[in-house]
């Protein structure tokens, strides 16, 4: 069984002249425990296939399965949520400025029906490198290297198998960005969690994940191992011009 599997998706907004073909026939597995990337330019369709999976982007066609569950429209279920969770890029815009850590954390746990919800605060932050005194915090008190770990936590607060990333690190500074991709490096392997994360950045994917999509207009250009962008044999000549501009370590 894979994680999640695209087959044919299709996804587009507007109608007839307004239209945008924003993913066009894409297809691709994501294995359990496998960490996918999609790289391409800006606007070339990599979040809208993840606002797809969430629901966020209503009108599609094809196929999007999640551990074998075909979904179907725009709404998702309880278990939904249970197996997958979103993290987005800018963690200013996605914590409620007059909530505390504590709030944001204890009401997600609620939402899951989880006990021992103060234990499980507790290990929440712990499991995101934020000790006990980040507690009480609210979000104007918290960096935004700790504003993402805090809405990683609350990504993971209902022990979910899978998460989409947005483009984690691409709000913050670059000083922050490598310690929070190791976070997430640590998570994975420590929770058996299954990624599929989108960035324009090439060296980011390359060193995160597995494979990778190469995404331009909408559509899916390459799909290739990591080591293939290392061992610099990227078939496709998009993929290698990406390759060109960038440095993958
Ligand atoms: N809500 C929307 N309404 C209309 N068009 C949209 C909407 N969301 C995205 N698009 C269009 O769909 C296309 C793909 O956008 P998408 O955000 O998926 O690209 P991306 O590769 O993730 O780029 P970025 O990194 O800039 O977000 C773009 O042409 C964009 O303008």
């Amino acid at each position: 069984m894979t994680a999640l599997g695209i087959d044919n998706l299709n996804v587009w907004f507007g109608t007839d002249r307004d239209r945008v073909d924003a993913v066009k026939a894409a297809r691709f597995d994501v294995a359990i425990g496998e960490s996918f990337g999609l790289v391409g330019e800006s606007g070339s369709g990599k979040s809208t296939i993840l606002r797809a999976i969430t629901g966020l982007a209503p009108t599609w066609s094809g196929g999007i399965t999640v551990e074998g569950k075909a979904l179907q429209g725009a709404k998702r279920d309880r278990e939904f949520y249970k197996t997958v969770q979103m993290v987005f890029q800018d963690p200013y815009a996605s914590l409620h400025p007059r909530h505390t850590v504590d709030q944001v954390l204890s009401e997600t746990l609620h939402l899951h029906g989880m006990a021992d919800i103060d234990a499980r605060v507790e290990r929440l932050l712990h499991d995101v490198g934020l000790g006990k005194r980040f507690r009480f915090r609210y979000p104007h008190q918290l960096s935004g290297g700790q504003r993402q770990r805090v809405a990683i936590a609350r990504a993971l607060a209902g022990e979910p198998d899978i998460l989409l990333l947005d483009e984690p690190t691409s709000a913050l500074d670059v000083s922050v960005q490598a310690e929070i991709l190791n976070l997430l490096t640590d998570l994975r392997e420590e929770h058996k969690l299954t990624y599929l994360m989108v960035s324009h950045d090439l060296p980011v994917i390359g060193h995160m994940c597995d494979r990778l999509a190469v995404m331009k207009d909408g559509e899916i250009v390459e799909i290739m191992q990591s080591d293939d962008l290392r061992n610099n044999t990227a078939k496709h000549a998009y993929s290698q011009s990406l390759l060109a501009a960038s440095v993958v370590g």
